[in-house]
């Protein structure tokens, strides 16, 4: 049984997504997902749908074998409990992969990392993106 983690923020869910959590369960038998906490969130917008939410929205892909809320203040130790083979970043994700193998090892946990393929837009006005959603939003409702 291979276990694959891959992790986000999944605010206002998108074909981006789903692409990116099907591509990644492609890498093992069973996938978790780790949904990031909003206070995390500080690389960008807050996200507008509450932590449970998101959260729940992700496990209900077909993808998806479990969907867990991230930790406040350790992104590790989701990853100690789940005991993934393989996290699968994100295409565009500002993660490096070899610090995050070098977090891993220091803890003594045998795990690789891989990146995850992108979704280009299939078909007109395809948003693939939860800040081009919000910026469609504001230009007809604003
Ligand atoms: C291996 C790994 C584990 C993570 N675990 C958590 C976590 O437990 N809690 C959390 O709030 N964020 C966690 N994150 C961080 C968020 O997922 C991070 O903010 C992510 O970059 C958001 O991605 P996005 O900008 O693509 O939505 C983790 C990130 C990585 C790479
Ligand atoms: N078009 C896409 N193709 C493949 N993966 C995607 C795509 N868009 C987002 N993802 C992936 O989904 C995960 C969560 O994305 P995130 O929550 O940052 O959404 P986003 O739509 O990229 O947000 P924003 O537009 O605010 O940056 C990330 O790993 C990201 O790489």
């Amino acid at each position: 049984m291979t276990r694959v983690v891959a992790q986000g923020t999944f605010d206002l869910l998108h074909p981006g997504h789903v692409h990116y959590l099907e591509d990644a369960a492609t890498y093992g038998d069973e996938l978790h997902a780790i949904v990031a906490r909003g206070s995390n969130v500080t690389h960008k917008a807050k996200p507008i749908l509450s932590d449970r939410q998101r959260r729940d929205m992700v496990a209900a892909l077909a993808a998806v074998d479990e969907a867990h809320l991230g930790h406040r203040e350790d992104i590790f130790v989701p990853i100690e409990t789940i005991d993934p083979d393989v996290i699968v970043l994100g295409f565009d994700q500002h993660h490096d992969e070899a610090a995050i193998e070098a977090a891993l090892a220091d803890r003594g946990i045998d795990c690789r990392v891989e990146r995850a393929s992108s979704r280009e837009p299939r078909h007109d006005d395809e948003l693939l993106s939860t800040g081009d959603i919000i910026d469609r939003v504001l230009e007809r409702r604003g």
